[in-house]
């Protein structure tokens, strides 16, 4: 059993915490220093990445929280999650600054705001996996460490480097636990 945090100042952090539980983990909700704590791994869920960059600074958790991912907590970005996480952002002020991607905010603009494809995710599932795409970002550049896992219509939306793994997507407003079941065997093979 894994003990998974799941940053929870803002945005979509119950639904996370059902789908770690329903997976028979422990599910943390992370509002303070202390609970960032003997985590195997946390998760940034999505909501508004410019609301929940400003909290992380205001309940002062912003600088150990780069810290532990830089030393190597594994840690998974939804949708705001990936944009906290990226090295720098297409027109915004970046947020945490570990992970090598660049990222475009409301990347599909006003008229394509809400979007699901369902898609096989080679390396990840042999079956379809469903993608809820919210006011998503997506990745417009990486660096050679960054590995792209997916993308839809030529944009990159799933990517790892190392103990990061990024999303535009929001799999936990579905009933398929195959990204968070990935991001448990992360763990395990970082371990
Ligand atoms: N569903 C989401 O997390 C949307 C992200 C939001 N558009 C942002 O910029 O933070």
């Amino acid at each position: 059993m894994k003990r998974i945090g799941i940053l929870a100042l803002q945005g979509a952090f119950k639904e996370h915490i059902n789908v770690i539980k329903s997976l028979g983990h422990e599910a943390i909700e992370i509002r303070k220093l202390e609970e960032l704590d003997n985590l195997d791994g946390i998760i940034l869920p999505g909501g508004e990445s410019t609301a929940m960059g400003k909290l992380l600074n205001d309940f002062g958790i912003k600088e150990v929280l780069v810290n532990k991912i830089k030393n190597g907590l594994a840690v998974w970005g939804t949708c705001a999650g990936m944009i906290l996480l990226a090295n720098e952002l297409d027109g915004d002020e970046a947020h945490l600054k570990v992970m090598n991607i660049k990222v475009r905010r409301n990347a599909y603009g006003s008229q394509l705001d809400s979007f699901i494809v369902k898609e096989v995710v080679e390396g990840v599932s042999k079956k379809e996996i469903p993608m809820v795409f919210i006011r998503a970002p997506y990745i417009v550049d990486i660096d050679e460490n960054v590995e792209v896992l997916h993308k839809v219509d030529g944009n990159i939306v799933a990517a790892r480097q190392d103990n990061m793994l990024v999303t535009s997507f929001h799999p936990e407003l579905t009933d398929d636990t195959t990204f968070h079941e990935y991001f448990i065997n992360m763990i395990n093979e970082l371990e």
